[in-house]
């Protein structure tokens, strides 16, 4: 293990100077000088579009430099290609996953060509306690599980350099503090490791020293014990750390998890404000604009089996009132993404299942026409299932609304559509070379923006179901997504949010039920005494609590008028679960 006095006197780990990179007229890297230590972990912050990603390409060599020179362990490097960093002993886990869904976990990893490989995979198991099921198909793998795979694969090849581009943000937080004890391991054994990260709580954590990037720049950098998150936020994103939310302290890591004082939402929420407690029943809902109306969404009994007959969805029920903000917590691989792919229309439920748009049954309508009927889903793997890189930003921001833009019913005007596109560029603060520039060529945070702009635009808009909808967006963004959410709801939009942060849900939420082997839990008052303990246990399957499947309760399907629209049922909310007997293990 090095000892700082080591660190301060070895040659670097890399040494980054003058480094330039742009697109076209775009400057995405200026002039950046940087330092790595051996035996560090070395933290890369700044806000989306800062020019994070780009530099981690050009150290692992899928882009080169315009100008800057780069160092690796006193020896000039410069990459031409990915397989040069490899060789050189330089391993990377981009933002976007590089595993052949269709192949096997085992199989992905034997495409690395890699002599020893079961010995290998055994040794980063048993070092890292990162361990894989070989026989899963990737595709059937979470999201969290496939960022797994990717941070063994890089591990695998025992790399001197680990550089690893905001790999945190699709892990739960157990996977999270794997992760962070991994960057540890390697540093304290005298690797490097480049850690690119929006969270700040990570950084101290896990990182000895951080360089903040804005806008291609250095902004700053040192030591994290010189730099404390209140030094930091204002170098990422220009403004003070007081300026935000208080309520995102824990979400963006200025706050310890579990230390944050959780502010009241119903406080700054109009419809919960009033007889519309957290201790409302299943379903009850706030009811915010017509508390006898129909809920914004309302799930029944849908069931989802998966190709090995268990069950990913196990006869769920939800309502979501309008003007109310619902949370699913829970380990990543409960039936969550299974839930947002039956909203959002990928997924068909097992006869009897049905999903409901205000009055509308939506179980078999088009993803199109859920959208034309005011549901917004903000889908988990945005890169892959919300967007298309090929097309302009403009396209995608208005996908499925392209009609909107069509003059005499053909031609569509795309001066209209730029325009209304760069109306949407400045509200969301989204950073792209204009309307017309193309989708891929964002930054990854600046995509789920993106995305998220999109979906909060529809009109109308009923209920919005957004699965991680923060994920890889900076403190500043972070704090305006949760701000329109709000708005949002204020309008009487149900929102309904996915989110394996739990300091993210108990922030924005109303009520928050835990997902838990395919079933979910009765909704617990984000603001309850106790709320976070006792959804950390439901979260384990240690209370008992998921609701059982039964009976589908208050939701009839009366066969559907030819517009698939169902009539409206007053006073629809559901009677609360009741609890069911303890699941036999936790997972
Ligand atoms: N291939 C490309 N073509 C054109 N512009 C690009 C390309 N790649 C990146 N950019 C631009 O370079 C800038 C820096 O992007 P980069 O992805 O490095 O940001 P980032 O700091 O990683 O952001 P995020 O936190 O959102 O991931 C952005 O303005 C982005 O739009």
């Amino acid at each position: 293990m090095s000892t700082p006095h080591d660190r301060a006197t070895a040659v670097p780990a890399l040494e980054i100077r003058g480094l330039a990179k742009s697109f076209g007229a775009l400057r995405a890297l200026d002039d950046v000088s940087l330092s790595v230590a051996p035996g560090t972990v070395h933290c890369v912050l700044g806000e989306n579009g800062a020019g994070k990603s780009t530099l981690c390409h050009l150290i692992g060599g899928s882009l080169l430099p315009d100008t800057g020179t780069l160092e690796l362990y006193g020896e000039p490097y410069a990459p031409r290609r990915p397989a040069d960093a490899l060789g050189a002993g330089i391993a990377m886990v981009h933002q976007h996953f590089s595993l052949v869904g269709t192949l096997t976990v085992g199989e992905n990893l034997r495409l690395l060509r890699l002599p020893g490989l079961a010995r290998r995979v055994e040794r980063v198991a048993d070092e890292y306690g990162l361990a894989l099921d070989l026989g899963a198909r990737v595709a059937d793998l979470p999201v969290g599980l496939r960022q797994r795979v990717e941070i063994v694969k890089a591990l695998l090849r025992e790399p001197r350099l680990l550089l690893l581009d905001e790999p945190t943000g699709v892990l739960d937080p157990a996977g999270t503090e794997a992760l962070l004890t991994t960057c540890r391991r390697i540093a304290d054994r005298g690797g490097a490791v480049v850690l690119v990260t929006h969270k700040l709580g990570e950084a101290a954590r896990a990182g000895d020293a951080a360089t903040v990037l804005r806008a291609g720049r250095v902004a700053g950098g040192g030591t994290l014990a010189e730099l404390p998150a209140e030094r930091l936020v204002p170098l990422m994103i220009g403004r003070a750390a007081e300026s935000l939310d208080p309520a995102l302290s824990g979400t963006i890591g200025l706050a310890e998890s579990g230390a944050v004082s959780v502010p009241d939402p119903r406080a700054s929420h109009p419809h919960m404000a009033a007889g519309a407690g957290a201790d409302a029943g299943a379903g009850g809902g706030a009811g915010a604009t017509d508390p006898s109306g129909p809920p914004a969404l309302r799930v029944r009994d849908v069931t989802v089996r998966r190709p090995d007959g268990t069950h990913a969805l196990d006869r769920v029920s939800l309502d979501i009132g309008p003007g109310e903000i619902m949370g699913i917590a829970g380990v990543e691989g409960n039936g969550q993404s299974e839930l947002m792919a039956v909203l959002g229309g990928s997924l068909v439920p097992d006869a009897g299942g049905a999903v409901a748009v205000g009055t509308t049954d939506i179980t078999r309508v088009s993803p199109r026409r859920r959208t034309d009927l005011g549901l917004g889903v903000v889908p988990e793997d945005r890169h892959h299932d919300g967007c298309v890189g090929e097309l302009s930003v403009a396209e995608n921001l208005f996908l499925g609304r392209l009609g909107d833009f069509r003059r005499a019913g053909l031609f569509l005007d795309r001066a209209a559509m730029r325009s209304a596109a760069d109306a949407v560029l400045s509200a969301h603060d989204i950073r792209a070379d204009g309307p017309d520039a193309p989708m891929s060529s964002l930054s990854g945070g600046n995509q789920q923006k993106v995305v998220l702009a999109r979906e909060l635009a529809l009109e109308p808009l009923v209920c919005l179901a957004a699965a991680q909808p923060t994920r890889g967006l900076d403190v500043g963004a972070v704090d305006a997504v949760h701000s329109r959410v709000r708005e949002a709801a204020a309008r009487g939009v149900g929102v309904l949010v996915v989110s394996s942060e739990l300091d993210e849900l108990l922030a924005l939420c109303d009520r928050v039920v835990v997902a838990y082997r395919g079933r979910l839990s009765a909704p617990v008052g984000a603001a309850e005494p106790g709320a976070r303990d006792r959804i950390g246990r439901l979260m384990l399957g240690a209370d008992g609590e998921a609701a059982p499947p039964g009976p589908a309760r208050g939701f009839e399907t009366p066969p559907p008028d030819e517009d698939g629209r169902r009539p409206g049922r007053a006073g629809a909310a559901s009677p609360p679960a009741p609890p069911s007997a303890p699941p036999s293990a936790a997972p």
